[in-house]
């Protein structure tokens, strides 16, 4: 008898939680299906057939220009409302309507495991709180040697390619470069990845040793099983994206020679008759023209180019209310390219929309390469600083063209929008000092 009512109770629990999962699917999905969906959705395939992620991104550019708000992706018969303007982006971000990153981010699990990137609630923020002391300024002060050092082994590789008139696969030897840049400064140990097996190196203060030194306020520091996920996040997070956002920026000063000329004068004026072309840290603030260049980069070709959040609190976007647990995607790529936002001119390369004027009249939520809000990127000044010394270093020595005939490059569609095929940029030497 006891069984029986168990077995009845246990049938009943199933079909309870099978009623209200159905529910909710139902009325998920009864709400984005009033949302806009571009035309020619399969009712098996979805977008699918459109290719959406093809790459060089034509659909998800004709999508934005017709839907610039918000669009329904489905994705075979699993829908993703899309988010791709400021205004319907920012509740998302600022934590008004989604405190908690969706399950896009359990395909990186087994990577990064419960790091930053993925981790929720009470636990991120502590985290996030222990590990801002890793970017503090005094932190990022002690790496601009080593990203001098690790840039200097690659303009070695170039003088060498330079000297035989070959050029360079870019993303394949940035992605080289970025390691070797993730080994000093994470672990201080100097790999040589680049070239050969090395030693370990003495910097004043690793990513490890601040782990190691964080507490919270009870005096508690990282588990080791926290610091090893925290050491996969962040090689995860900033290695090819660094590398990919530099390998566009490499490709649009080949391509727009102009900005070339104009940051290399920004950077000889810096160095002016110094010995070496080290940059310094104090260096890093004076580089003005080579920030709105690096940002006009990062926006015409973004490498993190969608995120995504659950919702926590019903959403209202144009009159269409979505229910808590809706997932979402913000396609930083289409916002980027959105015309309502940017212009119509918004496929030109204009480093002076990011001019300080401009900025002034921009909505900070337009230029979302690092997102915004509370989950940004931890990284941001860390990549941003390498980035300035690679191509001052990088420019000082070389003048960079298109190699002729070659096709014009497109990226692919994944986690980071890398190049499809490699890409080659032509080199001249022109002079710099070591
Ligand atoms: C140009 C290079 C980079 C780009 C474009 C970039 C972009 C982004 C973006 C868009 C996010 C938000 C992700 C989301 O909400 O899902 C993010 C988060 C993050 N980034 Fe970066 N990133 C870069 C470099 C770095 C570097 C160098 C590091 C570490 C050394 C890093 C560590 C992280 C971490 C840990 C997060 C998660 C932060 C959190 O959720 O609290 N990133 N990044």
């Amino acid at each position: 008898m006891i069984w029986q009512v168990f077995g009845i109770l246990f049938v009943t629990a199933f079909l309870w939680k099978l009623l209200a999962s159905l529910n909710k699917i139902l009325s998920e999905r009864g709400a984005i299906r009033k949302l806009p969906c571009p035309p020619g959705a399969h009712w098996l395939f979805g977008h699918q057939k459109q290719g959406p992620f093809d790459p060089g991104y034509k659909w998800l550019l004709d999508t934005v220009k017709a839907f610039p708000r918000v669009f329904t992706l489905w994705q075979g018969v699993l829908p993703l409302p899309v988010l791709v303007h400021p205004d319907t982006i920012k509740p998302l971000l600022t934590g008004a309507v989604a405190n908690t990153k969706s399950a896009f981010y359990d395909l990186f699990a087994d990577w990064v495991g419960d790091g930053l990137v993925r981790s929720k609630s009470a636990k991120w923020k502590r985290n996030r709180r222990l590990l801002t002391h890793s970017f503090h300024l005094d932190v990022l002060r002690t790496y601009t040697p080593v990203f001098n050092d690790c840039v200097e082994v690659l303009i070695g590789k170039m003088d060498q390619l330079a000297a035989q008139g070959k050029p360079i696969d870019v993303n394949h030897e940035l992605v080289l470069c970025t390691f070797d840049v993730i080994l000093r400064t994470a672990f201080s140990y100097k790999s040589d990845c680049q070239i050969e097996a090395g030693d370990p190196l003495t910097t004043p203060r690793d990513f490890l040793d601040t782990l190691l030194m964080a507490k919270d306020e009870d005096g508690n520091g990282f588990t080791v099983e926290e610091m090893a996920d925290e050491v996969n996040t962040f090689m995860f997070a900033g290695h090819e994206t660094t590398a990919t956002s530099m390998t566009w920026l490499l490709y649009n000063l080949a391509k727009y020679p102009e900005h070339q000329t104009k940051i290399r004068e920004e950077v000889d004026e810096i160095l002016g008759d110094r010995d070496s072309d080290r940059i310094i840290t104090k260096d890093l603030n004076r580089m003005a023209y080579t920030t709105l260049v690096m940002k006009e980069s990062m926006r015409m070709m973004t490498a993190g180019p969608l995120v995504s959040r659950v919702l926590t609190a019903p959403y209202t976007i144009d009159g269409v209310t979505l229910p808590v647990g809706t997932m979402l995607g913000i396609s930083i790529h289409q916002l980027h390219h959105n015309p309502s936002v940017w212009g119509e001119d918004h496929m030109e390369f204009k480093p002076s929309r990011f001019l300080p004027e401009n900025l002034a009249k921009m909505d900070p939520f337009a230029f979302l390469s690092f997102s915004a809000g509370s989950r940004n990127c931890i990284g941001q000044q860390f990549a941003l600083n390498k980035i300035k010394v690679f191509v001052a270093r990088i420019l000082r020595r070389f003048r960079l063209s298109l190699v002729p005939g070659d096709p014009a490059p497109v990226a692919n569609m994944t986690v980071v929008s890398k190049p499809v095929i490699p890409l080659y940029i032509r080199l001249q030497q022109i002079n710099g000092k070591s």
